[in-house]
């Protein structure tokens, strides 16, 4: 690797969050996973979860729309709902689930300084009940227009973005966040991979 590249790779690492997540419940199109992944990389997200347990999984997201941002990031894929919620429990102090429902709070009443995960739904359903009974609260990002929800990728990057300004703010930014295994072993793994 050369010094350039290992500069490059040590910018890139010294800011990627470990204390926020992003969640995907059933999300079925690939173009939105792959939209997802992108901003996720942009924000600073190391670990996403891909949780799907309604239909098999025959397409992968696609490297075109994420720009390659999955060969970036960490991706844990589970088909169990219970196990995928009892992983992040261990790893996050908050889950918030973006279920649109009447008693849903504003994500700018969101705390995004600790450790959060953030839960996005299927295109059609939205986020399940299970996840909704086993998470810490539910926001919604403000909309007044005639159509009721916005595409997930979109409402996923204003919720992170809002949550990159906060913690920005707290100074999130401004040191190394990954425990010291995680960073190496991401370093290491990097150098290998081709940059588009
Ligand atoms: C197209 S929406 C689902 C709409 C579905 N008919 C419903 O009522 O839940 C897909 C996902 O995008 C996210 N989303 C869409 N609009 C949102 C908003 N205004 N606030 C927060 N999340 C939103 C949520 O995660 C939602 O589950």
């Amino acid at each position: 690797m050369t010094p350039e590249r290992r500069e490059r790779l040590l910018s890139v690492l010294n800011k990627r969050q470990a204390g926020l997540t992003v969640v995907l419940e059933n999300v079925q199109d690939p173009h939105n996973i792959s939209a997802v992944m992108r901003t996720c990389d942009a924000v600073g997200i190391q670990e996403i979860y891909v949780l799907n347990n309604q239909i098999p999984r025959h397409k992968k997201w696609g490297a075109k729309s994420s720009s390659s941002a999955a060969k970036w990031l960490t991706i844990h894929q589970y088909s169990d709902t219970a196990e995928c919620m009892a992983a992040l429990r261990q790893k996050y102090d908050k889950i918030f689930t973006t279920h649109l429902a009447a008693d849903a709070v504003s994500l700018y009443e969101i705390d995004f300084t600790g450790s959060v995960a953030l839960v996005f739904g299927n295109e059609h359903s939205g986020v399940s009940d299970e996840v909704r009974d086993l998470a810490d609260g539910n926001f919604i990002i403000p909309q007044v227009g005639i159509i009721k929800s916005l595409n997930i990728s979109v409402a996923c990057a204003v919720s992170i973005y809002e949550a990159l300004r906060q913690k920005t703010i707290a100074g999130h930014y401004e040191r190394r966040n990954l425990p010291d295994a995680q960073f190496e072993n991401l370093l290491e793994k990097w150098g290998f991979e081709e940059e588009e």
